[in-house]
């Protein structure tokens, strides 16, 4: 399979109201280039699943959606983001707000060495979310309840978040993204460390999330993505190939890429 010149995304990549848009993104690392001109919008309360083959670009993708590729040295974004009609690489954007309303969680869980509801507090004390103890208290536990994790934790919330099961790790993490009130949440791989009945856990939590916020997810599981997302895009060697309904995408997808990857011819 070649890559395609000049290509065009097929399908329907943007939307009518828009949380986030991208446009024309290209991702370079030095010299190389891993992305090249993706257009794409992500709308509201939506979850839009990114598949594709390793090394396809989704990570680099997502990671420039709260300029998380800041992060690494040699990584030069072009194109435009905008997040409510806003350009996230405007010179004036402070990137440490950005990403608390752009929050992301990781692959591995990372729980900060701190108490459960220290991991939980630290950001809303950062962002100067509560103003007494009873709000901070109010904030930790209700974000433990939307991650679906209180029950578990609620005896033990000064216990260490690194003494949890890998699962409840991560909902932990995701805990702590949703504790400094996000609009959109970017999930990179979430379940990959994770069991089939943490993944199940986390799944249906992405499900509930989405009445509140705005959720971007890359997932090598194309059972994943059928399952907890409404839009799928599909990318190739850092080109965006096609964005559908995710139904579509794995029942009669457009393109001969996705198609080729979706019945495992490879990837
Ligand atoms: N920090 C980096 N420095 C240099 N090149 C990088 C870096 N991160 C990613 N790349 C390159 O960019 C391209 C896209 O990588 P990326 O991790 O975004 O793909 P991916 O689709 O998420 O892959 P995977 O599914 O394996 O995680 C690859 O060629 C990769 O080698």
């Amino acid at each position: 399979m070649s890559i395609i010149e000049n290509h065009t995304t097929c399908g329907s990549p943007l939307v009518e109201s828009p949380k986030l848009t991208a446009r024309n993104v290209g991702v370079f690392y030095g010299e190389k280039q891993a992305i090249f001109d993706v257009s794409l919008d992500i709308g509201s309360n939506e979850v839009i699943a990114l598949i594709g083959p390793s090394g396809c670009g989704k990570s680099t993708f997502l990671r420039c959606l709260n300029r998380m590729n800041d992060t690494i040295d040699i990584c030069s974004v072009t194109g435009k983001i905008e997040l409510d009609n806003e350009d996230i690489y405007d010179p004036k954007v402070d990137v440490v707000p950005l990403r608390a309303r752009v929050g992301m969680v990781f692959q591995k869980p990372n729980p900060f060495p701190k108490s459960i509801y220290d991991n939980i507090a630290y950001g809303p004390r950062i962002h100067g979310l509560a103003h007494s103890r009873v709000d901070l208290d109010e904030i930790v536990e209700k974000s433990l309840q939307r991650a679906g994790l209180w029950n578990e934790v609620k005896d033990r919330l000064h216990a260490p978040g690194t003494g949890l099961s890998g699962g409840q790790q991560q909902r932990l993490c995701i805990a702590r993204t949703i504790a400094v009130d996000p609009e959109v949440i970017l999930m990179d791989e979430p379940c990959s460390a994770l069991d089939p009945i943490a993944t199940a856990k986390i799944e249906e939590l992405i499900d509930e999330l989405r009445e509140n916020y705005t959720i971007a997810i890359v997932t090598h599981s194309m059972q994943q993505a059928a399952r907890v997302s409404q839009r799928t895009a599909y990318f190739h060697m850092g080109q965006l190939i096609e964005v559908n309904p995710t139904d579509q995408v794995f029942t009669t997808p457009e393109h001969s890429l996705t198609e080729a990857y979706i019945t495992g011819r490879f990837g």
